[in-house]
């Protein structure tokens, strides 16, 4: 069974291979394809769009049986700024699934770059004095000192993917 992945973060692709490589018959293909939406999601709507278009355009390049798209952005609830993070699972028949991952809320100091228009990426970077930091730990994991990372976060989120497709195809 091939499983394509919609990008080539490896935060992100880890966190697909962790939760399914125990499996010996899935085979893994990445592909950096476009999420449709900003490049900083700014609301759960539009951060649920870009998963799904991820994980639909992953699974159409790749013609496999399962796409799967991720994708991190913010929301605004209770006026704090969330860092939200949201996967998509999609079959070849168009069945499509969504799960959103763990949300903390952002420093003030993070918020008001955003709101300038910054990309998060760029601006943990800064913030943390490291490179590239949405490759690995991410926002989750500098904000939580390290307990929680990037891909341990998303592979809650394609555990809660996957075990909403093997419930359906248990019920049918
Ligand atoms: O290559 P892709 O798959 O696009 O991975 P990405 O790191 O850019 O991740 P997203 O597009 O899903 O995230 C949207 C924006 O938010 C940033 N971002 C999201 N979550 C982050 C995190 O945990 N740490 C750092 N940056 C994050 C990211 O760098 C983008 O600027
Ligand atoms: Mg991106």
């Amino acid at each position: 069974m091939k499983v394509c992945i919609g990008t080539n973060n490896q935060a992100k692709v880890k966190a697909v291979q962790n939760s399914l490589g125990k499996d010996k018959n899935i085979e893994f293909a990445t592909f950096n394809v476009s999420s449709g939406v900003s490049d900083q999601p700014f609301s759960d709507e539009e951060t649920i769009k870009g998963a799904i278009n991820r994980a639909m355009t992953a699974l159409q390049e790749g013609k496999g049986e399962i796409g799967i798209g991720l994708e991190g952005g913010v929301q605004r609830t209770n006026n704090i700024l969330f860092l939200t993070n949201w996967g998509a699972l999609v079959l070849k028949d168009g069945t499509t699934f969504i799960a959103s991952g763990a949300r903390i809320p952002l420093p003030n100091e993070i918020e008001i770059e955003l709101l300038a228009g910054r990309e998060l990426g760029p601006v943990m970077d800064e913030y943390a004095h490291k490179e590239n930091v949405r490759s690995y730990e991410g926002a989750i994991g500098i904000f939580t000192s390290g307990r929680i990372n990037r891909t341990s976060m998303f592979e809650h989120v394609v555990e809660l993917l996957v075990g909403q497709m093997k419930f359906q195809q248990h019920n049918e």
